[in-house]
């Protein structure tokens, strides 16, 4: 395919070496990301009078395979690209990094060595030597974008396109409040609380961006808005005064300064004036400022009598409430109830923030609300890189968009000094250095008032422990955009809205402290295994420590401020781990392991075939439940089944743990499924046409759990579709896994050779054979697919295309040990309208206790759960460790 039209108003795209994967008719079009094309640029620039703000994008490495199983999945699934309409699809990443103003040489050393000028994302790609585009053109907003012109033209050969300033903060405002799921957030008294913000109830709003200068600008909707004031007392009057005032030399030294200061010294309060009294008929209490500065009329002091830290503060102060006070007065002579604060002068400094909300909710007694935005200071920059016209970013919807914290990347989200890393090695080198100066991980402060101070100014001066700011927190604060536009909310949640896949609540301490525990406890075994899976060689060593540091360092960040990255969930968690092995190139540390327990438990499927067959119907089914609670104790994620596996192999602990299974259980209604399944009395009940089933672990979990009940189920006529991880997470199983896997028990067994036949899983068997067989397949198919994610658990607002497309005839919905593990640390609320004989199970705790245990379904459901956590087994069931869930919910 040479080149598509997106739409009659938009250029043509040469997508010629896009990737470009099927989607179906009734999706909207995602989006547009072009193939390296010489007139596309990925940057796009802010450069204001105090910072340069850079947002560029990279192109997602391409990991999809097209094999022959995946055609004819796609075929059946109704995702063909020949008949459907279809849209190439290009994921990519958003980066965002800033530097100072002044030091425009680093910005542009950063770009070159990047080629973030040619337009292409990964340099290898590219010739550095070859001459640049002569007609590169950069989106670029903010005065130096005028400024500037003749530098980028002389040092990269490419011309600015201005774009106006104001318009570009409100496409970028308006970008995030409808993309980003946690993005807005209150910041009261230390309290950071994200906003779920209704796209439809987003206008109109105040935006006031706090650069060097500040803009309020009324936003009424998509490039509707209008700048209705400013001030020029801002983040530059901060910077620069407390710069002459202290000697600071540094933004970030002066604001820890502010917090070891006291502003009473230098501040006339009202209690100065009024001889310690309130001035209660105004509503003044003593402590308000009645007067910044004013004690420094006194003509017995000098600058050096006061000390920095008390200038600091009451410098801070005075620039906060002033524009907290006239963003009020704007919201006030417009009628608007919201007010977001933006540019890097908030930089994610807790105090900065109580303070202007402070003023905000004082003079509007409480009746406006002042909301603060993780990428702060990226809104111009933003909005200049959505409007190249080609990227399509303004189409993405929040699904589509994954955001993730690398560590080896110090720029990422905005380090202002050093160069870009290159490769590993650097990343190492660099989070070896990062940890050197460990002790300086501190995040900032929540600042709590003193009780029974009022009026404005009641919070005297931050209680602030270390006096240390987080050395550069603003680069932990903003991830990587991940776009990936083949991601789906999963079609059968019934309520996507109130849809939350973390039920843990990890804003309440004692659970957040137990699991940073339990995930720091997990710590030096997974590096042991991740280092083992990469040969135990010096590098993997050095890489496994570099990736230990920089997960600890993550926890430590998340300890200290929960929300830094967005609203935190256990399965953040769990991801940000992943991820973290994944950065330092630990592709799948239990590689080993899995197939040492594939192999183990595939040499004794037959066994179990045997005996499953040999016992009655009802018998089986049960058998067959209690073995997917009893496998589903394999679990790499527990610690309790960590330290099972020492003492036994995997037949003996699954037949054990099978036995052990007495009904009945902690919560059963094995009975009422049953019905279901079987019927009661002459009554014949309908097969279920499709079901979904999550697999979770490999080894005995998939095999002697997951899989027997599958092949029940096509026994029964039903079509099975295996729903497991796209990329290695613990010792999930993967999708790429399975095949192979199932191929080796179709050799135990008819029924799954020939429905892993008629679902094409069985490549070299369909090699053999006349392309006939499928047809001439007497069996109804069993299907692999990926979910779309690398993490042991599964947020259903974002599953793969092909999750989402095999959903759509399903009428049965296994959801099996998507974790046990999950289960001990999640909940997944899987919610889902369907028609009445939908069937949902799931299985595993984080599934079907932490998440969906209490969720109701608009069609059968079945839980299946052993709890392996004891203070799960304690809090939600009552009950303790190894106990087991059943829990059937017919459609109601
Ligand atoms: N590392 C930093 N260096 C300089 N100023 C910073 C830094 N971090 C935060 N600031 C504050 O942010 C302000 C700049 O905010 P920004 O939104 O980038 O504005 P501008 O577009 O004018 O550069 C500075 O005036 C200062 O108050
Ligand atoms: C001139 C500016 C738009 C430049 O933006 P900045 O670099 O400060 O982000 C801004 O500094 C500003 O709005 N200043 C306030 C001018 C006034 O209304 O008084
Ligand atoms: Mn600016």
């Amino acid at each position: 395919m040479a080149s598509i039209h997106r739409s009659g108003s938009r250029p043509q795209l040469d997508l010629s070496k896009a990737a470009i994967e099927g989607n179906f008719e009734e999706k909207d079009p995602t989006i547009l990301l072009p193939n390296q094309s010489d007139d596309l640029s990925h940057l796009a620039l802010d450069i204001g009078g105090s910072l340069i703000k850079l947002v560029y994008f990279s192109r997602h490495e391409g990991q999809s395979i097209d094999d022959k199983r995946k055609k004819t999945l796609k075929e059946r699934l109704g995702i063909s690209n020949g008949t459907r309409r279809s849209y190439p699809i290009l994921g990519g990443r958003l980066h965002f990094v800033k530097f100072e103003t002044t030091k425009i040489n680093e910005c542009l050393d950063f770009i070159y060595s990047k080629q973030l000028h040619r337009g292409g994302m990964d340099s290898r790609l590219w010739n550095a030597e070859a001459p640049a585009n002569e007609n590169a053109v950069i989106k670029a907003t903010g005065g130096g974008a005028f400024k500037f012109t003749d530098l980028f033209k002389e040092r990269l050969g490419v011309s600015l396109d201005k774009e106006d300033e104001m318009n570009c903060l409100v496409a970028g405002a308006n970008f995030l409040l409808k993309a980003i799921r946690h993005e807005a957030f209150t910041h009261i008294e230390g309290q950071k609380e994200f906003v779920q913000i209704d796209h439809n109830d987003l206008f109109p709003y105040l935006l006031v961006n706090i650069g060097s200068g500040v803009s309020m600008i009324k936003v009424d909707g998509d490039g509707k808005f209008q700048r209705v004031s400013g001030t020029n007392v801002g983040g530059g009057t901060y910077w620069g005064l407390g710069r002459l005032l202290t000697k600071c030399k540094s933004f970030d030294e002066l604001l820890e300064l502010s917090q070891r200061g006291d502003n009473r010294t230098i501040d006339m309060l009202v209690g100065d004036i009024y001889g310690g009294m309130d001035y209660s008929k105004i509503g003044l209490s003593a402590s308000t400022i009645a007067s910044s500065f004013g004690k420094a009329i006194s003509d017995t002091k000098e600058l050096e009598d006061y000390s920095p830290e008390d200038i600091s503060l009451s410098l801070l102060r005075m620039i906060s409430y002033n524009i907290g006070q006239i963003a009020y007065l704007n919201a006030l002579r417009f009628g608007l109830k919201r007010i977001f604060f933006g540019g890097f002068f908030i930089r994610g400094h807790a105090y900065t923030m109580d303070t202007i909300s402070f003023a905000v909710h004082f003079w509007s007694k409480g009746d406006a609300q002042a909301m603060f935005l993780r990428h702060e200071g990226f809104l111009g920059a933003l909005g200049a890189f959505m409007s190249y016209e080609k990227h399509g970013l303004d189409d993405l919807m929040v699904h589509q968009l994954v955001e993730r914290f690398p560590m080896g990347a110090p720029y990422t989200g905005g380090k202002i000094h050093g160069p870009p890393l290159g490769d590993l090695n650097e990343k190492i080198s660099w989070m070896e250095k990062f940890v050197l100066k460990g002790t300086e991980i501190t995040a900032p402060v929540p600042m709590a008032p003193p009780p029974g101070t009022t009026g404005l100014g009641g919070f005297e001066v931050p209680s602030s422990k270390g006096g240390t700011l987080r050395s550069d927190a603003s680069a932990l604060n903003v991830g990587v955009l991940h776009l990936v536009p083949t991601l789906e909310v999963f079609p059968l949640l019934a309520d996507p809205k109130t849809y939350e896949p973390n039920t843990i609540d990890l804003a309440d301490h004692n659970e957040l402290e137990y699991w940073f525990t339990v995930l720091s406890g997990h710590l030096p075994d997974l590096v042991d295994k991740a280092v083992a899976s990469e040969g135990g060689t010096d590098d993997a060593k050095r890489r496994g420590d570099a990736f230990a540091r920089a997960f600890s360092a993550h926890l430590a960040r998340l300890i200290e401020d929960p929300a830094a990255y967005g609203k935190l969930g256990l399965a953040n968690l769990l991801e940000l781990r992943e991820e973290c092995l994944r950065e330092f190139q630990f592709h799948d540390a239990y590689r080993s392991i899995k197939q040492r327990e594939n192999e183990a438990s595939l040499a004794v499927l037959a066994d179990l075939f045997a005996e499953l067959d040999s016992m009655s119907e009802e018998t089986r089914l049960l058998t067959l439940i209690e073995g997917v609670l009893a496998a589903n104790i394999f679990d790499w994620g527990s610690r309790a089944c960590v330290d099972l596996y020492h003492k036994g192999t995997i037949i003996e602990i699954y037949r054990m743990s099978r036995n052990k299974m007495q009904r009945p259980w902690r919560v059963d209604d094995f009975d009422l499924f049953k019905d279901r399944m079987l019927g009661s009395g002459d009554k014949k009940p309908q097969p279920h046409k499709r079901a979904l089933l999550f697999v979770d672990n490999s080894g005995a979990d998939v095999v002697l759990g997951m899989l027997p009940l599958a092949r029940e189920l096509l026994r029964r006529g039903t079509e099975v579709v295996l729903v497991a991880n796209s990329l290695p997470a613990l010792n999930d199983v993967t999708a790429m896994e399975l095949p192979d896997i199932v191929a080796e028990a179709a050799k135990h067994c008819d029924i799954l050779r020939r429905a892993a036949e008629a679902g094409s899983l069985l490549v070299d068997a369909m090699i053999n054979r006349s392309d006939s067989s499928k047809e001439n397949s007497s069996s109804v198919p069993l299907m692999v697919v990926e979910n779309g994610c690398g993490s042991p658990c599964i947020d259903l607002r974002q599953v793969s295309s092909e999750l989402a497309a095999a959903a759509k005839d399903a009428d049965l919905l296994v959801i099996t040990n998507i974790n046990l593990r999950q289960m001990e640390r999640m909940h997944v609320t899987v919610t889902r309208a369907f028609d009445d004989d939908v069937q949902i199970i799931l299985e595993g705790m984080g599934r079907a206790l932490h998440t969906n245990y209490n969720a109701r379904f608009k069609c059968d459901a079945l839980k299946l759960a052993m709890v392996k956590n004891q203070r799960l087994a304690e809090k939600l069931i009552k009950g303790s460790i190894y106990d087991c869930v059943c829990r059937y919910e017919p459609a109601s």
